[in-house]
């Protein structure tokens, strides 16, 4: 193709450095390819080290899960709460919450806010006694998650009493070891991952400790290898039968041709509440960029904005304006042909809606078909005139319809990997490095400079907006 995707395709296998404003190959392949595979990066095969870590934390997971891993005074861990935030979040805690029919044993927690909010109404109903904190952060330095992991270890310290308390419950995953020991964790509790992963394709690496906490390493492993199926579609399939590809250029066709502005994922599967957000970070920290991979202004629009909710809640919400409102949004249904809910009557419901809303979207009602169906109601000419236009549907809206058995771990694997490597192909098409962040920078360094101000440090030239809302708080906030 044009877009020189084969080659890109290759050059991502071939540990080239695709990501080059970070100067890092791009590599969340290589944490699902076979156990005999040779991915090599500075002479060495990474597969072995992901295998590597892998093996030691099959170790410690069912250590946990077992019940021989045990808190500060003896009693086994019943809770884990994963402290990470993007990435070190939005994956795991969309897995955990798709793959709830396979968990046993443990309930998996996740804080992610900066607002204190959220640590302080998880911990209310825990006892640290049988608590184990998971400090999910690649580069170990971000705020929020460091913020929380504080409060976690205050909290642990001030029950326990003495400081070893700290190695029976807390445990790190980043590429930061050094920071992680720092921080008070035994280095043996450190679980490592590399740069080579980016942050929001991190979910198969030892970042989705969580998930294999909450549902077993073997579960896992069918994760895993539910997305080297796609894997091997992907960069085997010809073009025109590769879902990514397809699914990929389906969604330039309307965000470039059609000049649709966002795009809607409605999952009618209740497992997956929380892959709209999950995939608005892999589409919209991936894509959302102006600049080419040279550095050049793009002359297009790149990433939609990605939004949505479940089906069929999202009906009775937002539907109104799919269906009547003056914006064009392409949709991705999603939806299982079995649920393990056991009332089978339910599922039926839910199936028959989402095939309704693709087939109203599609096909709208015509001006003419609301009149006479308002005249079959016997409704009088005026009042008809007065209603018609109203009632009526355009259609001819787009939407793609996924449909899958059921959502196994495999297939969940599959499906995960399929929107990573539809990502990919649309950022190769539009020219830009998918695969840096620099858009979050800005507003963590302003962060900074308020906070040193909020405790009294210097202060800095802001716009008369921000002056004043500093002013405000400074002048309110709880003394
Ligand atoms: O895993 P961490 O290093 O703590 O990063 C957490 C998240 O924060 C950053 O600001 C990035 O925008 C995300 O891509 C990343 O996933």
């Amino acid at each position: 193709m044009e877009a020189g995707l084969r080659k890109m395709m290759e050059k991502m296998m071939n540990a080239e450095p695709i990501n080059t404003t970070e100067d890092r190959p791009v590599l969340h392949v290589a944490l699902r390819a076979h156990e005999r595979a040779k991915i090599i990066v500075k002479n060495k095969n990474v597969v072995t080290l992901v295998r590597e870590v892998l093996e030691k934390l099959k170790f410690f997971v069912t250590r946990v899960r077992e019940a021989e891993w045990h808190g500060y005074s003896g009693k086994p861990i019943r809770d884990i709460v994963n402290l990470g935030i993007g990435g070190s979040d939005l994956g795991p805690k969309m897995v955990c919450e798709a793959l709830k029919p396979f968990s046993r044993i443990l309930n998996v927690h996740f804080v992610s806010n900066v607002d204190g909010s959220d640590i302080y109404e998880t911990l209310k109903s825990l006892n640290p006694e049988t608590t184990l904190f998971v400090v999910a952060s690649k580069t170990f330095t971000t705020q929020e998650t460091m913020a929380n992991a504080r409060v976690a270890k205050e909290w642990v310290l001030n029950r326990a009493g003495f400081d070893e308390a700290i190695a029976n419950h807390f445990v790190a995953v980043s590429t930061n070891v050094e920071a992680a020991v720092k921080f008070g964790i035994n280095p043996e509790n450190v679980f490592e991952f590399w740069n080579w992963v980016g942050g929001r394709y991190s979910l198969w690496s030892a970042i989705g400790i969580s998930i294999m906490l909450a549902v077993g390493m073997d579960v896992f492993e069918e994760l895993l290898a539910g997305a080297k199926e796609m894997d091997e579609h992907f960069f085997s399939s010809p073009i025109e039968k590769n879902a990514p590809v397809i699914l990929g250029l389906i969604g330039i066709w309307y965000n470039n041709f059609w000049k649709a502005q966002s795009y809607a994922v409605l999952p009618y599967d209740e497992h997956l509440r929380y892959f709209p957000n999950f995939l608005q970070q892999l589409d919209m920290e991936s894509n959302g960029k102006s600049v080419t991979r040279k550095g050049d202004k793009v002359e297009y629009e790149t990433a939609p904005i990605v939004w949505g909710q479940v089906g069929t809640n999202g009906q009775h919400a937002f539907y109104q304006l799919l269906h009547q409102g003056t914006k064009m949004v392409p949709v991705d249904f999603l939806v299982a042909a079995e649920s393990f809910s056991p009332y089978k009557d339910m599922h039926d419901i839910l199936v028959a809606n989402c095939f309704a809303q693709s087939e109203a979207l599609m096909r709208g009602k015509s001006k003419k078909q609301v009149e006479s169906e308002l005249e079959q109601m016997g409704l009088k000419s005026k009042k008809i005139k007065k209603l018609a236009q109203h009632k009526v549907f355009e259609g001819n809206k787009p939407s793609t319809t996924i449909i899958y058995p059921k959502l196994t771990p495999r297939r969940l694997g599959s499906l995960i990997a399929m929107y990573e490597h539809k990502a990919f192909v649309q950022g190769v098409v539009w020219d830009i490095n998918s695969f840096d962040q620099w858009g979050v920078e800005l507003g963590k360094v302003l962060t900074q400079s308020i906070l040193n101000e909020f405790k009294g440090g210097k202060t800095h030239q802001h716009d008369a907006s921000t002056m004043a809302l500093i002013r405000y708080y400074l002048k309110h906030r709880a003394k």
